[in-house]
């Protein structure tokens, strides 16, 4: 399984700024890009992959819920997103997001105070990662590796891990000046 690193790719990489930007990506995007869209492609109660029950703190065993969004902008898919959450907090701080459907995890996450955001960690995945072989399954197509960051979102100490594949598209977006 890939390793994740608290470290970004260096300056000169042109996905740099979109991999540290610490605010809503959906709002950078929205920013650079016309015709911004959210599109779930899935929300159900699964496993989590191997990396992530353990930074969520769950025992292997548990499903949580999994909401899964693609991202598109000037008509291209530009990010997959991948969210998990505990089935209990569905009733509790995290209920919001049962009825999210297409509106962006963003405005749940950056309207909040309550909501605190820990440090985002960085890997580039290939075919051994279930979140590469997801892309692969969703766009029905292959990928060189792919940049992911992921996060931890808390409220009230309960965690939202957001995880987004970097889509090769989003390189065609009005980049950073
Ligand atoms: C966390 C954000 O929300 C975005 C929207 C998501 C969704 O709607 O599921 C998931 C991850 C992000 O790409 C953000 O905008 O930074």
């Amino acid at each position: 399984m890939n390793r994740w690193k608290r470290l970004a790719p260096s300056h000169a990489d042109p996905w740099r700024p979109w991999l540290t930007s610490r605010g809503s990506l959906t709002w950078r995007i929205v920013e650079r890009s016309r015709g911004f869209r959210v599109e779930k492609i899935a929300q159900r109660f699964r496993i989590p992959n191997e990396d992530e029950y353990f930074a969520l703190g769950r025992p292997t065993h548990k499903r949580a819920l999994v909401r899964e969004v693609i991202l598109h902008a000037d008509g291209q898919p530009v990010v997959l997103a991948h969210s998990i959450a505990a089935r209990r907090d569905l009733s509790g701080v995290w209920r919001a997001l049962r009825g999210l459907g297409n509106r962006p995890l963003a405005e749940m996450l950056f309207t909040d105070p309550l909501v605190k955001r820990s440090p985002i960690e960085f890997s580039r995945v290939d075919s051994r990662h279930p979140l590469w072989r997801r892309a692969r399954q969703v766009f029905g197509r292959t990928f060189p590796a792919l940049w992911v960051r992921r996060s931890l979102f808390r409220k009230r100490g309960r965690p939202l891990m957001v995880t987004e594949v970097f889509l090769p598209a989003m390189l065609e977006l009005r980049p950073w000046t």
